[in-house]
């Protein structure tokens, strides 16, 4: 355990001794129990509710996963059903939520736009503060039905160019294409795409799940929730990753200067982004099945000096520091070959979380308890005010 870690610095005295410890960042704290999902840093595995997430992301579309994780079990046919015409009808934005996305400045980041448009929704939904289990289930379908659009209209607009509307004929991932670009991409591209998005859709207690854990906690909503959830997965240390993934190998250029790049960024006490993680210490059990992907994507748009930087920065960082790349790091070169702007990708991370983070609002509210630790204060004694 790190320092930073550690129980608090003991210093001799009985009351030092009788001190609580600090669990700095929670680190190895079990907060609650979950039904959701099992990460296994021991087995290097990854369970929703039970399967193992590279056999959903190589057979199982992302409308069903997200019904194996609302639900617990995967959906029969006619369940299926039931939600998919469901979503295709919810797609299309409603004039308030995309009158707010234009209104928005087009140099705040698009992670503020989607942050701003969950809270338009969740004002324009008269159920918003009914936290029964149907109307809080509807309120999930909806989110996941709209942010597709959110993200396409934000992109869209940032590059000077219409709105497309959604079509009813195509599945999620194709649908979320065509919005975002106006044509329909090979079937290659929809299937990688599908692939991250039931890869980034679950991580059990992370920052951004926690948050949302968090504000349901108290009672509040769950746009409430998931309007937090957006704010803490912006930031690097979490879904920005990774954009910044991207900066890094815009910075760096090709694969013969990875590892001078690195040194010098290690040098300069530098944070590589898209590597290391809170929970796996031996890789990511996302990983292999997205790198999978990324090689599959390399190959379709002819990129061979992309898979290259790649590998270049990921072997020297595994020689430099023995730390191995999460999630982000093939995610954000993946995003960037299927033509999305590099500010868009942890959007595109939003409306795939969104699910994970409601069915983690739906279990808090189910068995709930207001989250609330202690803290050890260490600031001036009591004195008097002069
Ligand atoms: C989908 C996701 O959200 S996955 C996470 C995405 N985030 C990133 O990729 C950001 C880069 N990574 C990191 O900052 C970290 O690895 C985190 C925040 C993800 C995990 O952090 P922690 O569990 O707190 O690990 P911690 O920071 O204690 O790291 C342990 C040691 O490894 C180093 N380390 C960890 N990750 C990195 C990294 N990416 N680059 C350089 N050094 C790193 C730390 O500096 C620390 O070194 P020290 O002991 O000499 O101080
Ligand atoms: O679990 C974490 O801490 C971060 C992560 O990988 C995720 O949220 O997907």
């Amino acid at each position: 355990m790190s320092s930073s870690t550690s129980s608090s610095t003991r210093t001799g005295s009985t009351a030092a001794l009788t001190q609580p410890e600090v669990r700095k960042g929670l680190v190895g704290v079990v907060a609650d129990v979950t039904a959701v999902s099992k990460v296994d840093p021991d087995t290097n595995s990854l369970l929703y509710r039970g399967y193992p997430v590279q056999d959903l992301a190589g057979s199982k579309t992302f409308e069903e996963v997200a019904y194996l994780l609302w639900h617990g079990e995967l959906p029969t046919p006619d369940e299926l059903a039931v939600q998919n015409r469901a979503e295709r009808g919810r797609r299309g934005l409603p004039d308030p939520v995309r009158d707010a996305v234009l209104a928005l400045p087009t140099t705040c980041h698009p992670m503020d736009v989607c942050r701003t448009a969950v809270s338009v929704i969740g004002a324009h939904d008269p159920e918003a503060e009914d936290p029964g289990p149907a109307a809080e289930q509807e309120k999930a379908e909806r989110l996941f039905a709209l942010l597709p659009a959110v993200v396409a209209l934000d992109q869209r607009r940032r590059r000077g160019l219409d709105l497309v509307e959604p079509r009813d004929d195509l599945g999620y991932a194709a649908n979320f294409l065509w919005m975002a670009f106006g044509e329909e991409q090979a079937p290659e591209v929809v299937r990688a795409f599908e692939v991250s998005m039931v890869l980034y859709a679950e991580h059990s207690f992370n920052a951004s799940t926690f948050t949302a854990r968090v504000v349901t906690s108290t009672l509040a909503d769950l746009y409430s929730a998931v309007t937090a959830a957006i704010g803490t997965l912006k930031g690097p240390l979490h879904g920005g990753a990774n954009e910044a993934v991207m900066a890094a190998f815009e910075e760096i250029g090709t694969a013969d200067r990875a590892a001078a790049w690195l040194d010098d960024a290690l040098g300069a006490k530098r944070k590589i982004m898209g590597f290391g993680h809170r929970v796996y210490k031996r890789g990511d059990s996302r990983v292999p099945s997205m790198k999978a992907t990324l090689d599959d994507l390399v190959e379709h748009y002819d990129r061979p000096d992309l898979g290259e930087l790649y590998d270049a920065l990921a072997g020297a960082m595994a020689e430099r520091k023995n730390i191995l790349p999460n999630l982000d790091y093939p995610a954000g070169p993946a995003y960037h070959l299927m033509g999305f702007d590099t500010q868009m990708f942890t959007p595109l991370f939003v409306a795939s979380r969104v699910v994970g983070w409601t069915a983690h609002v739906m279990e808090q509210r189910a068995d709930n308890a207001l989250i609330r630790p202690l803290s050890r204060y260490v600031g001036p004694a009591r004195r008097e005010v002069p």
